[in-house]
């Protein structure tokens, strides 16, 4: 049997050889929730390409939504079956809880009500709230062991404490909230403001909850430039941007977004889906965090017990918060604002 490692190697000698019959894993199975809504349309097939949890990783995918949403979900299913996918080896297409979390290994948790113009994340308490209590239990009961949550519906951080509250026997560090959209954004104005393409920008840390609350902080991102990678702060040389326009304006991009589309933020929340999966899977690349918002250790004075986004680095399938790099003290606020000192 040959290792990995040189298997790689023989492949970027020649190619041709592993071309016909890549080395694929064994299924494993992905739960999306409000799946024939508009992110979960756009996820399904990212994830049935291969883009969240790698290329060589085939799925079966588990399709969730409620009753009045069935014929609406069947269509999504028809078109997956039309698209002839193939690293798709299943599909699961239910409005019925256990069901749908029937043995996941990975559950995307999207089912939910947006907001509209005008409204706050929170005010999606009293509706949201009530159906993460609901699918705690489906969670716990019917999942596989070790599976591993991501929350997406809003307010993603409540949300992800009610899962937590809910399903005791999740382990907390299994549950994690979306704020990875929220960090792309930052990374995307810095490299607009740079001219610089926004692969080349890392190192931007969104802090708090996914809300106009949220802090995202330049302050150690970096730039790869023709004289090498330069912190964003020397590039940028404008600091009020950073700490004033930058920051504005990535806290209110949702809302932004929604009013020029008149709905919320779809594609771009189903792309940092799967980048937030891909990079707790599959690992963070070296040198590089990323913002998840997960379950608080007390790291930089944020209380514990609550989900709050901080740079973290993962690696085999377990995240870890940075330590050492930032020299702040957060105080979290009885509304989830942040100050630093
Ligand atoms: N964290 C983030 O960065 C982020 C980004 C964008 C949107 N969101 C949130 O994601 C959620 C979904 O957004 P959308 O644009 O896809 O909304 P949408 O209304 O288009 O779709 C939501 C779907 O969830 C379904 N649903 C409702 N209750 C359900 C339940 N109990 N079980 C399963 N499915 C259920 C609905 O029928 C609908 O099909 C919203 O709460 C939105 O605010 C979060
Ligand atoms: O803004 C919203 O309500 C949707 C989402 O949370 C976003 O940030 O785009």
């Amino acid at each position: 049997m040959l290792s990995n490692s040189v298997l790689q190697r023989l492949a970027s000698w020649c190619p041709w050889l592993l071309r016909d019959e890549p080395k694929l894993k064994q299924p494993v199975k992905v739960l999306v929730t409000g799946a024939a809504g508009q992110i979960g349309y756009a996820i399904v097939p990212m994830i049935a390409r291969g883009l969240m949890l790698g290329l060589d990783q085939p799925v079966v995918l588990h399709m969730l939504d409620i009753p009045r949403m069935a014929d609406a979900l069947n269509g999504v299913r028809m078109e997956l079956v039309d698209a002839a996918l193939p690293l798709l080896r299943g599909v699961v297409s239910t409005t019925d809880e256990a069901e749908a979390f029937q043995g996941v290994n990975f559950a995307v948790l999207i089912g939910g009500w947006p907001r509209k113009e005008g409204m706050e994340r929170k005010d999606l308490i009293a509706k949201n709230v009530a159906i993460y209590k609901s699918q705690a239990a489906a969670l716990q009961q019917h999942a596989a062991p070790n599976c591993k949550v991501l929350v997406v519906a809003n307010p993603a951080n409540t949300n992800a404490l009610v899962l937590k509250e809910f399903a005791p026997a999740v382990p907390a560090r299994n549950i994690t909230c979306l704020t990875r959209l929220d960090h792309n954004r930052a990374l995307g104005q810095i490299a607009e403001k740079l001219g610089v393409h926004v692969g080349d920008v890392r190192n931007a840390v969104v802090w708090g909850n996914h809300s106009s609350t949220q802090f995202p902080d330049a302050s150690h991102a970096t730039a790869r430039t023709e004289h090498g990678e330069r912190p964003v702060r020397e590039l940028v040389a404008d600091d009020k941007w950073l700490s004033e326009e930058f920051v504005v304006t990535v806290q209110q991009r949702g809302a932004a977004v929604m009013k020029a589309r008149k709905q919320s933020s779809s594609l771009s929340a189903a792309s940092a889906a799967c980048d937030h999966m891909r990079d707790w899977i599959l690992g963070t690349p070296k040198g590089t965090w990323v913002s998840m918002g997960v379950y608080s250790d007390g790291s930089y004075g944020v209380p514990d017990g609550i989900f709050y986004s901080f740079p973290v680095t993962c690696e085999k399938g377990e995240w870890s918060i940075v330590q050492g790099e930032f020299l702040l003290f957060c105080q979290v606020d009885s509304n989830g604002s942040t100050t630093f000192s």
